[in-house]
């Protein structure tokens, strides 16, 4: 057998040993930023988990690339540590042993020709002695004000380019820009090294299952279609409440806050998926044109109506789980004054013929009472109940609830008889836990989307048009927040400042407690 039949009959051996049809090309992953937060915690794991899985072939390798001066194994030691303290349980010695004889490193600034001049030759010696096949994914997890720089080194060192049977790559972290125009700029920046089919934006919430799920129960189930619009649904909520702080990242977060970090990526696409119109196909552009529908249908908020529509907010000290926690003006790296927001509540239209009405509430903050990402799709009431003549007969209207995380699943709320002589209803709760459901793994959400980027599958990615269409949304209120001089409080651990609760009570409606 030649070497490139013995790499073809391994490849499809471990395939059919992991019960999948499909396993990428090898490849070779540049992450720019290889010594931060982001490859520690997220990017290394999900890799050690896909050769676990044997969901990567053997040649498959890493190249970190970032300022700190390591050798190659200082690297592997110092992810390996990592690793080892959040897989305690499950960490296997021969499993790192494959992937870690893939891992390298250079130090190198990422704004510096002469980086990306070693790195060519770096890449050049992987493809001929491990056989990388010159297919490149370059992985941008470093500050985003960096990726111009590297978009554009890429570019002129021709690393961009493809040449025929091997492809190239570029990931694009959140968050993209940090308005409409920023935005547009990277855009065009990145596009004009790469073509758009080689462009892949992450925001990892795509990669978690019950997001998928958002569309496997809308369009898989032929009984929730029909009820899925203004005829029958009175409102929609969307929840992303983390109880955490900001820990470590209070430079990073002062820069963001809760619209850039959460509302403008996560939040907008489970709104873009509860919303969305069924997609012809489950293919890139099908799933991605109908989310960009949505986003050019959610009715632009005035710069007048702002305060009226959207609501901020900041933690104060207060208590989670029993602990007195800190405010976020007393964070690491946080200014004393600051004014940034960590929690963002807003009312939104969707002004289409399905959605005409309906308003979709939204939620995102931290120092919440508990992490909880749901949605929960509140139903007409009915038109008449026959029970009433007891006074309040307890119906309450049906609630969908569909839950990201955690506790993943779904629920209906429905009326139901109490027991007893009396014609008395009571809610009850059918719900389905995805844990007990399967007995399947679900995979983690960057592993899911590392996966179908080597395999070439944009689906879960964001494309251009669609992170401008979410900035265009939430632009006014950029605007108007940034010359406010005051922020409400929140303690931390409850559901926000009072406006938010008023947001709904205006309504005569409630958020609900997840
Ligand atoms: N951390 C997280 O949970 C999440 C992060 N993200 C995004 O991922 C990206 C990375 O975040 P995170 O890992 O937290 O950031 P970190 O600040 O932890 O890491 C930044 C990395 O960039 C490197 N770096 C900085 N300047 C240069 C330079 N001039 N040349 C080469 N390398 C450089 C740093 O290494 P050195 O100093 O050695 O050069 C470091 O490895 C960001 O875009 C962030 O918004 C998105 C979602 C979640
Ligand atoms: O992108 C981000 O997401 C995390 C929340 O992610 P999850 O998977 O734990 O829900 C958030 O804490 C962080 O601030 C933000 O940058």
């Amino acid at each position: 057998m030649t070497d490139v039949e013995t790499r073809e009959a391994l490849k499809n051996a471990l395939a059919e040993d992991s019960g999948v049809s499909e396993s990428p090309d090898p490849a070779v992953m540049v992450i720019f930023g290889a010594s931060g937060d982001l490859t520690r915690r997220k990017l290394i794991p999900a890799l050690y988990d896909l050769v676990s899985a044997r969901r990567l072939p053997m040649e498959f390798a890493v190249v970190g690339i970032s300022r700190t001066g390591m050798s190659h194994e200082e690297f592997r030691e110092k992810l390996r540590a990592a690793l080892e303290e959040q897989r305690a349980d499950t960490f296997s010695e021969p499993v790192w042993e494959t992937f870690s004889k893939g891992i390298f490193y250079m130090a190198g600034d990422s704004t510096e020709p002469e980086t990306y001049r070693k790195l060519g030759d770096f890449l050049g010696r992987l493809d001929r002695e491990r056989g990388t096949g010159g297919n490149r994914v370059f992985y941008l997890s470093s500050s985003p004000s960096l990726f111009p720089a590297i978009v554009d080194r890429l570019g002129e060192s021709g690393m961009s380019e493809e040449s025929e049977g091997s492809y190239s790559r570029i990931v694009i972290e959140k968050p993209f820009g940090r308005d409409l125009e920023s935005a547009r700029e990277l855009n065009e920046e990145i596009q004009s090294g790469f073509r758009e089919e080689q462009i892949y934006r992450i925001d990892h919430y795509l990669g978690k299952e019950t997001v998928q799920n958002i569309l496997a129960l809308r369009f898989s189930n032929g009984i929730f279609e029909p009820l899925w619009n203004q005829n029958y649904i009175d409102h929609v909520q969307i929840t992303v409440a983390e109880d955490i702080g900001v820990g470590t990242r209070g430079s990073f977060y002062e820069e963001a806050g809760a619209l850039r970090d959460i509302v403008q990526n996560h939040l907008m696409q489970v709104l873009c998926l509860t919303a969305m119109e069924p997609p012809v196909n489950f293919d890139a552009d099908s799933v991605r044109d109908e989310k960009v529908k949505v986003l050019k249908a959610v009715r632009p908020i005035p710069e007048d109506e702002v305060d009226r529509l959207a609501v901020r907010g900041q933690y104060a000290s207060g208590w989670i789980w029993g602990d007195r926690v800190r405010g976020y003006r007393e964070e690491e790296d946080v200014a004393d004054d600051s004014l940034t927001e960590t929690f963002v509540a807003m009312k939104l239209f969707v002004d289409n013929w399905r959605w005409a009405g309906v308003p979709f509430y939204v939620r995102a903050g931290k120092r919440l009472p508990k992490k909880a990402t749901e949605i929960a799709i509140r139903f007409k009431p009915t038109p008449h109940t026959p029970f009433a003549h007891a006074g309040d007969d307890g119906t309450e209207p049906n609630v969908l609830v569909i839950r990201i995380q955690p506790e993943e699943g779904v629920s209906l709320k429905l009326g139901a008889k109490v027991p007893g002589s009396k014609m008395e209803i009571g809610s009850v709760n059918m719900d389905l836990l995805y844990g007990s459901a399967f007995i399947e793994e679900a995979p983690e959400a960057y592993g899911r989307l590392l996966l179908d980027l080597m395999l070439g599958d944009p689906t879960l990615f964001i494309r251009a048009d669609e992170a401008e269409g979410s900035w265009k949304i939430l632009a006014p209120v950029m605007e108007t927040w940034s010359r406010k001089r005051k922020i409400p409080l929140y303690p931390a651990g409850e559901w926000g400042p009072e406006e938010a609760q008023k947001l709904m009570a205006d309504d005569g409606r409630e958020w609900r407690r997840p």
